[in-house]
């Protein structure tokens, strides 16, 4: 009997097959930090914050302020989304990871492509590969690029549509939403917060991208990687994670991963590089990962909120402290994405990287980064 062509295919590995983690897919170090419980079980220093949409903005605004200043990421909750239209959001995205590998295949990223079926882009920096899978598309062309996954239109192709527009319109909303109380946060008043939508536009602007992750169970999860510890390079992200949890946030003083609670009907919000270069690194950009287990599959959703590629994103003057000159220069997301691949190749900190003074140093992620570096020793670059 003739191979069926996709098991020669470099983009696939059958998961479901796998009785133990080969080598391509183990990783060195992944134990070098202990793991604590983020659900305030252990410790409340580890408790990862909670802001609820349902407090007065001022309370919110002040919760929001600590834990982007603190962890740069935190559990937002009471957002009004409803948990009925989140559980069709994750049976469409398991409907779609259980494809024939074929017909996923036939959506594969290509080099360079920002939108399509496989690993990550990230993933292409390291030599070993990871124990997921992952499908990364824009809302605004859905249609069109799920037709590579369901060229024959029907049913599942209509339904996955559907229900990813009905939920990129409310975390449309949503993002509207927090990026005002992210602004309020950062101590601008109402009148200043209009100012700098009237003059830089930010919300009406910002554009969203979705990735899906699914991560299949592990026969040996202490071996293998789910998703390589990185920051997000936008301004803010939605993370879904369903009730299988995984994503872990690095923590300094002392060095550990925090364990993201899966609170039902919760996302995670993670700042990002830009969102870190936005408020000259008042609120900072969180170093995460996701791990995987032996007994369930995971599923996680992404809902990444940037600039559109042409806008130069610098510090908001009001983020700056009278009499300082901004921590980091102007940059384009694909700009900052090109520096982001520069500092992986070398081991540097793209944010360092971009920064203007030495002030910038002391709030981004160098420490982290090199931490990352001796966790995943040595760096495994592949490929540029
Ligand atoms: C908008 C984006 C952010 C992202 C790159 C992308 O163009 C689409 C995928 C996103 C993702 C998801 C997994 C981790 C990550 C680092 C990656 O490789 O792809 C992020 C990217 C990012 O935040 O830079
Ligand atoms: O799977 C997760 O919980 C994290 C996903 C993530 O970090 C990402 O998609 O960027
Ligand atoms: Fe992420």
């Amino acid at each position: 009997m003739p191979t069926p062509s996709h098991l020669n295919n470099p983009h696939y590995f059958d998961f479901r097959a796998a009785r133990r983690v080969p080598e391509s897919h183990a990783w060195p170090g992944l134990d070098d930090h202990p793991v604590v419980d983020g659900g305030g079980g252990s410790s409340p220093d580890d408790a990862v914050p909670v802001v609820d949409l349902r407090e007065p903005p001022a309370a919110a605004a002040a919760r929001v302020a600590r834990a982007a200043e603190q962890w740069g990421a935190f559990l937002l909750t009471g957002h009004g989304v409803s948990g009925e239209l989140l559980a069709r959001v994750e049976e469409r995205i398991a409907c779609m990871f259980a494809l024939p590998a074929a017909d996923k295949l036939r959506a594969v990223r290509g080099p360079g492509d920002a939108c399509g079926y496989g690993s990550p882009p990230i993933s292409s920096f390291f030599s070993k590969y990871m124990w997921s899978e992952g499908y990364t598309f824009s809302p605004a062309s859905l249609r069109r690029d799920l037709r590579k996954l369901w060229p024959k239109d029907g049913e599942d192709y209509a339904s996955f549509c559907d229900v990813m527009e009905e939920f990129h319109k409310e975390m449309r909303a949503l993002a509207d939403r927090l990026l005002e109380l992210f602004l309020r946060a950062l101590g601008l008043t109402a009148d200043q917060v209009a100012a700098v939508e009237a003059e830089r536009r930010i919300g009406e602007t910002m554009t969203a991208t979705m990735h899906l992750n699914w991560y299949p169970r592990c026969p040996d999860p202490r071996r293998a990687l789910g998703l390589i510890a990185h920051t997000d390079s936008g301004f803010f992200t939605f993370v879904l994670q369903s009730l299988v949890p995984g994503l872990q946030l690095f923590r300094h003083g002392p060095d550990r991963w925090v364990a993201v609670p899966a609170v039902p009907g919760a996302f995670v919000v993670n700042v990002g590089d830009l969102f870190h270069i936005l408020t000259n690194g008042r609120f900072h950009s969180v170093y995460h990962r996701a791990v995987v287990n032996r007994d369930m599959d995971r599923i996680s959703l992404g809902y990444f909120v940037g600039p559109p590629p042409h806008a130069k994103v610098a510090p908001l003057p009001e983020a700056v402290p009278p009499g300082r000159a901004p921590a980091y220069r102007a940059v384009t997301w694909p700009e900052y994405m090109g520096v982001r691949k520069k500092a992986f190749t070398t081991g540097a900190s793209a944010l360092k990287m971009v920064a203007t003074t030495a002030a910038a140093s002391d709030s981004d992620n160098t420490t982290v980064a090199t931490a990352a570096a001796a966790v995943h020793q040595p760096p495994l670059v592949v490929s540029s």
